[in-house]
């Protein structure tokens, strides 16, 4: 998500970027009110305030612009009034309010009355579907205050037409979603009904669904909008994390300026063999980017001379498969990319019983699948889709059905940190500790990218005072910024480009402060 103007605000950096999910925000709206006594129209009316200034900020509408306001029944289709009300007062002439459900209840009946009373126009979409979808394609901008957190299931009815008809204009850059594009909701799925926006206003704290990576597809940009929670109603209610520069900085410590690189921790590696050697060579060189003080790379033996020959820092041990070399000296350990399966097996089996700390990936997943065992010590499982789906023994498709849901089971059954690998990536741990990573960067999907996420994560676990959980946060992170970097600087690139900015942000973020 964009931080964007949150960024600034003290408060909300405090709070830490928190995602809660539809029940939670309902919580805390209750909490507030009965507990805070903060009365809810005026808690609608911030909201529909903080929500109109923040469109104004993102596209700086003028009097003449057209707006037009789609409004449900409930509580989300209040805050759009407010701000039809607001727009109104400060001077907005072209506004059409189009009530997609007949019938407005509580606070959004009291407001559109208000907007009624004040002159503006309002059009039924079941009663006047032409002159709707007129003021539709004529508008700038299209709010959408159909739905939010009261959705329940997928949408159904007119409001399920009214999404349909305005998606096939194909305007989805000037619909700006009130706290959630409406039809997204905690059990979306690829192929409900939604309303596709360019901008997605969200009451902080923002909603986790909207990170579901079926979901997040039809957010466009995501901004959190403070409303005036008390920190007390919004501390009250659990949540997950949304990684954010100010999140990454409470978990990655700088380097003690007294460190050196036995301190700094050892990486074994365990990668690499014929047809595959470069995904070994990727992880190590990126474990060593991540902060580990000295990397070894045991590849097979037929790729020892390649390997060897080109790396410098990274020390290069042939291993031909048989008892692992004291694994317990290292500090942590990243096994798979590239290693092959045939045969290993039984060092697998070794290399999980002697280390207590790393990273499996790739063909390190696909050992992990034929054990099903819960593993002990401290291990992160870096999984796309399909390797998760072999880790659960269900389909790829179950698992983009309800990635959260995924990540949550791996986790418990292998006893692991679970870092589930997406254009939205989710990390969990087998305790339900939850945090996000925002990705939507296509130019990421390049082969060897995995290959240095699991090396780059190995690197930094090499430093012992890290918690795993906080190590892959740190990691999925700042590759991602990383993968930003590159697509800025380089347009489409190969994954080896991320490792020069993995160097240079880990420095950015370890090496200056201390
Ligand atoms: N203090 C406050 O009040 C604050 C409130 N806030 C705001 O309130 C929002 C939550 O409001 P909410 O709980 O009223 O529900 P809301 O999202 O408007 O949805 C209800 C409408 O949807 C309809 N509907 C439901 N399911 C459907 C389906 N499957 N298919 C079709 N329709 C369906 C449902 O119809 P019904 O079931 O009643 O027939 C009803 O019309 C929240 O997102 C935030 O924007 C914030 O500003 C914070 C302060
Ligand atoms: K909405």
């Amino acid at each position: 998500m964009s931080s964007g103007g949150g960024r600034t605000d003290f408060w909300r950096m405090k709070q830490g970027m928190k995602l809660v999910d539809n029940e939670g925000a309902r919580e805390i709206d209750r909490i507030a009110q009965e507990k805070y006594g903060i009365p809810g129209d005026i808690l609608m009316e911030n909201a529909g305030i903080r929500i109109f200034d923040a469109l104004v900020g993102e596209f700086h509408p003028g009097p003449n612009t057209p707006l037009v306001f789609l409004a449900g029944g409930g509580n989300n289709a209040g805050d759009a009034l407010v701000m039809a009300r607001q727009a109104f007062v400060r001077g907005f002439r072209k506004l059409s309010i189009v009530l997609v459900k007949k019938e407005a209840r509580g606070l959004a009946a009291k407001w559109l009355d208000v907007v009624h009373r004040l002159g503006l126009e309002i059009l039924s979409f079941e009663d006047e579907f032409e002159s709707s979808m007129e003021r539709i394609s004529g508008a700038a901008l299209i709010i959408d205050g159909i739905t939010g957190t009261g959705l329940s299931g997928p949408l159904r009815g007119k409001a399920a037409e009214c999404v349909e008809a305005v998606n096939r204009l194909g305007i989805s850059e000037k619909i700006v979603a009130v706290d959630a594009p409406s039809g997204i909701g905690d059990d979306f799925r690829t192929g409900y009904p939604v309303l596709s926006a360019g901008l997605t206003l969200s009451v902080f704290p923002a909603k986790s669904a909207l990170f579901n990576p079926a979901a997040r597809l039809h957010c466009g940009k995501i901004l959190p909008v403070l409303i005036g929670f008390p920190p007390q109603a919004v501390e009250a209610v659990p949540g997950w994390v949304l990684m954010d520069r100010e999140e990454l900085i409470k978990r990655l410590p700088p380097f003690a300026p007294d460190s050196y690189k036995n301190r700094r921790g050892h990486t074994a590696v365990y990668a690499g063999s014929p047809g595959t050697l470069g995904a070994g060579l990727l992880a190590a060189e990126a474990a060593g980017r991540g902060g580990a003080g000295l990397v070894t790379l045991f590849c097979d033996t037929a790729v020892y001379t390649a390997a060897a020959s080109r790396m410098r820092s990274v020390m290069v041990r042939p291993w031909n498969g048989d008892e692992p070399e004291n694994p317990e000296k290292y500090q942590s350990c990243v096994i798979g990319p590239g290693w092959g399966i045939d045969g290993r097996a039984g060092v697998f089996k070794k290399l999980l019983e002697s280390s207590r700390r790393g990273v499996i990936d790739a063909d390190g997943l696909s050992l992990l699948s034929g054990t099903k065992r819960a593993l002990e010590g401290e291990w992160i499982l870096t999984p796309h889709p399909g390797e998760c789906a072999r880790l659960l023994d269900c389909s790829s498709r179950e698992i983009l059905e309800d990635p959260f849901g995924a990540a949550a089971e791996v986790s418990r059954r292998y006893n692991a940190v679970v870092l589930l690998k997406s254009h939205v990536s989710c990390l969990r741990t087998p305790d339900g500790r939850t945090a996000l990573i925002d990705g939507m960067n296509p130019l990421m999907g390049t082969g060897g990218s995995g290959d240095i996420l699991c090396g780059f994560i190995g690197g930094l676990l090499a430093d012992t005072g890290l918690d795993p959980f906080d190590a892959a946060a740190a990691g999925c992170f700042l590759h991602q910024q990383a993968g930003r970097a590159a697509a800025l600087e380089d347009g489409v690139f190969l994954a080896e480009d991320l490792l020069k900015s993995l160097s240079r942000l880990i420095g950015e973020y370890r090496y200056e402060r201390s």
